[in-house]
């Protein structure tokens, strides 16, 4: 790839999680009023998020929701059961405060931003949202590449940029969503490119194809995979060829908040698809991803395995837009909580296990 300058940053090494807390964190958890493991994963919890955020007292009070949202030119392939205008139509509604992932950010008072990266209707006279207008949505995967280079580079400087204002701004964690039909097409392209998978083991329904749409959408990734595979020797080669901007950008957000260390909670099977392209690029940005959920996208677990994952929830939520994310920010402040406020057997004068 040329234009070295462009994806210079991301061979930045990711931060370390500090291994000392850690210790300490676990130590801690084996003192509060309860059998050692008793409260399973939420204890996991509070130790991986002290020794991601340096501190004994761990906290995800302050969460930054990005939405990062772009059209695909598959989407001509008629391989969503949605047409391409709800990517637009959507992003309108995030703004009116209407879809699903506004009202899961109220819940939260997480603090959530909209960035168009390049859809085929214009949504400039929306000001409340960031745009930076790399194209019209990608160009068709079955035919070229979906992005040139400077688009690639673009899309993933767009999710560092998100990564760089979140720390700015003193937030404790982050949750990237996306936004663009089409989209599960491209993910799982992408994620069969990089895990040598069949796309009948990974395509699914996505929006909510019948067993026809998804037969078809099979048939389109098959042929796409010929034509790109050969030519593909990287995973950001990859993204480049069957990637999207969104997924690009969600793949840049990973990689710079391992940079900057910053815990990221990794949504549903397009997410984690982004965090698997993430770690191929980046082998250690994995330490810092937390995943919320196993989504119904039947590709989503195939993926999850691959990455040796075993997300928090399975709710059979299919939605995106880091919606899942959401859903799991309270078991992480829960967790939290638990971790820094039960009292000890010494201080609340509780009996400790029999020898
Ligand atoms: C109204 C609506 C809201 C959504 N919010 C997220 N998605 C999700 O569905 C899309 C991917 O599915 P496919 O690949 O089948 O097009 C993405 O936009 C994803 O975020 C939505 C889809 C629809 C229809
Ligand atoms: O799991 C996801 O991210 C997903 C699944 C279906 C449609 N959109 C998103």
């Amino acid at each position: 790839m040329a234009s070295h300058t462009s994806f210079d940053w991301l061979k930045i090494s990711p931060a370390m999680p500090n291994e000392q807390i850690r210790h300490a964190a676990l130590q801690h958890q084996a003192q509060l009023t309860k059998p050692p493991g008793a409260l399973g994963r939420l204890e996991e919890i509070a130790v991986q998020l002290a020794a991601l955020q340096h501190t004994l007292h761990p906290s995800v009070d302050h969460v930054q929701i990005s939405i990062f949202a772009a059209d695909h030119g598959v989407a001509t392939e008629n391989i969503s059961a949605f047409p391409q205008a709800v990517t637009t139509e959507m992003i309108r509604n995030f703004t009116a405060g209407g879809a699903a992932i506004n009202v899961l950010a109220r819940t939260l008072s997480a603090q959530l931003e909209v960035i168009n990266l390049g859809t085929v209707h214009s949504t400039d006279t929306l000001t409340n949202v960031r745009h930076y207008h790399l194209g019209a949505g990608t160009a068709n995967f079955m035919h070229t590449a979906a992005m040139n280079e400077n688009q690639l580079a673009a899309a993933l400087n767009a999710g560092s940029t998100s990564v760089e204002q979140a720390r700015a701004n003193n937030q404790q964690l982050l949750i990237a969503g996306e936004m663009g039909i089409g989209n599960t097409t491209s993910a799982t392209a992408l994620a069969c490119l990089l895990l040598n998978l069949p796309p009948a083991q990974v395509a699914g329904a996505g929006s909510g194809l019948d067993s026809k749409g998804i037969a078809h959408k099979i048939n389109v990734i098959e042929r796409a995979l010929t034509l790109h595979r050969s030519h593909t020797h990287s995973s950001l080669e990859a993204l480049r060829r069957v990637g999207g901007f969104e997924i690009a950008a969600l793949t840049g957000a990973y990689i710079r908040g391992a940079q900057l260390g910053l815990p990221l909670l990794i949504d549903g099977f397009i997410s984690t698809v982004a965090a698997l392209t993430a770690e191929q690029i980046c082998m250690d940005s994995r330490n810092w991803f937390i995943y919320a959920h196993q989504s119904a996208e039947p590709g989503h677990a195939h993926v999850l395995k691959a990455l040796d994952a075993i997300p928090l929830l399975d709710l059979s939520m299919r939605l995106g837009e880091g919606s899942g994310a959401a859903v799991a920010v309270n078991l992480l402040r829960m967790a939290c909580r638990l971790h820094n406020e039960m009292a000890t057997f010494s201080t609340a004068h509780v009996s400790t296990r029999k020898q």
